[in-house]
């Protein structure tokens, strides 16, 4: 169990942690959620005493992580998987981490083992592919056999097979009884991975719930339905109390009622349907919709960026508000996943650029 209580991190005037109070419960998956910038880091490197809180406090089964005596047997943690010696092979960098934490020998083998390194475990560390990387973290993270698990974006450089194992390794941990937490930036994997969500934005608790509580709760759930007598069924829904909203493809979307009531409807009638599909908004919906007020960095639509011609908002985008601001019609790139291609690239270069400038000036 992992208890979270007040926690607050400033760095000069940027409040990067704001009074974060959750716990996280063993014998389920807990997803931690955020834009970029939340915070999420920042919550996960004072979790494993790396940082000093500015206030509250983080307790590891009932204590402070630096009162833990041999912590990697109580928490393990991939936080960044380069942050290892390159010069040490595989087995070194693990076995050195066994020696310092009262870890026996034996388990270097098993944790490479599991991660599939084996082959490679008298490579140094520096000839690692980002996934080969990656997994060596996650070794880490085993080493100790520990209750609980954090896991800071654990599937990224992972082939679609590795990302396979590393989800059915967080189930089979979290079916153990283990406590694992998570926090990832794809949401197709989390929402196939987690029981529980945590999400923060600017800093700030948004939400800690259930995955079918915080997608019902964020999200639009509506009936779709088709029939080649488009009208008559209009007339059906609304003589029931329903009203029928076109869709741009010829169906009507009704909202508040379920399939299986609207169907007997239809059937009632004799209406010989086309559609009849309840839809239900993804992860990745309800999370923009959440945090679209939290997200610091906003990304141009278009293909040129931000100094290209503006593109029309795409008409594919999902219907949930991806760009908050105005200004910012939603496209391909929009929304906080968008990496260095889109517009958020293009900040962090120019932002880039300028610490360049200023450390020169600076020589
Ligand atoms: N050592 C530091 N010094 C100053 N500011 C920092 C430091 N570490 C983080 N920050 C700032 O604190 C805020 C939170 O950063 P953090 O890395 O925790 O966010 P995150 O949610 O992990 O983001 P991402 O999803 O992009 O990894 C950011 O504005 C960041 O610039």
């Amino acid at each position: 169990m992992i208890e979270i209580e007040g926690l607050t991190k400033r760095y000069g005037e940027k409040l990067a942690v704001d009074r974060l109070t959750f716990s996280v419960r063993p014998g389920i998956i807990t997803g931690f959620l955020g834009p970029n910038g939340a915070g999420k880091s920042t919550t996960m490197r004072m979790m494993l005493g790396l940082d000093n809180p500015t206030a509250g406090t983080v307790r590891i089964d009932g204590k402070h992580y630096r009162q833990l005596k041999d912590p990697l047997t109580y928490l393990g943690a991939l936080l960044d998987a380069k942050a290892m010696h390159g010069g040490r092979s595989a087995y070194h960098h693990l076995l050195c981490l066994a020696q310092s934490n009262g870890i026996p020998r034996a388990r270097v083998h098993q944790a490479l083992d599991t991660v599939g390194l084996t082959a490679v475990a008298k490579k140094r560390a520096k000839g690692f592919s980002l996934g080969m990387g990656q997994r060596l973290g996650i070794a880490a993270a085993l080493l100790g056999d520990p209750r609980i698990l954090m896991f800071d974006e654990p599937v990224n450089g992972l082939d679609p097979e590795g990302i396979h194992w590393i989800r059915n390794l967080m189930k089979g941990l979290a079916a153990q009884g283990r406590t694992v937490f998570v926090s990832s930036h794809l949401m197709s994997e989390m929402a196939l991975t987690a029981d529980h969500l945590v999400v923060i934005g600017q800093g700030r608790l948004l939400a800690d719930t259930s995955m079918a509580e915080f997608i019902r709760r964020n999200s639009r759930s509506y009936v779709r339905m088709r029939s080649p007598e488009h009208e008559r069924l209009r007339d059906v829904l609304a003589a029931a109390g329903h009203t029928a909203v076109p869709a741009k493809d010829g169906a009507w979307e009704i909202d508040g009622v379920g399939a299986d009531r609207l169907g007997e409807l239809a059937a009632g009638h004799g209406l010989v349907l086309h559609e009849l599909s309840p839809q239900q908004a993804s992860l990745e919906e309800a999370f923009m919709q959440l945090t679209a007020e939290s997200v610091e960095y906003h990304a141009h639509s278009g293909p040129s960026g931000p100094s290209g011609p503006t593109a029309p908002a795409d008409p594919a985008a999902p219907a949930a508000p991806a760009a908050p601001a105005a200004s910012e019609p939603a496209g391909p790139g929009a929304g906080p996943q968008a990496g260095p291609a889109g517009g958020w690239g293009a900040d962090w270069r120019r932002k880039n650029r300028k610490n360049r400038k200023n450390r020169k000036k600076g020589r």
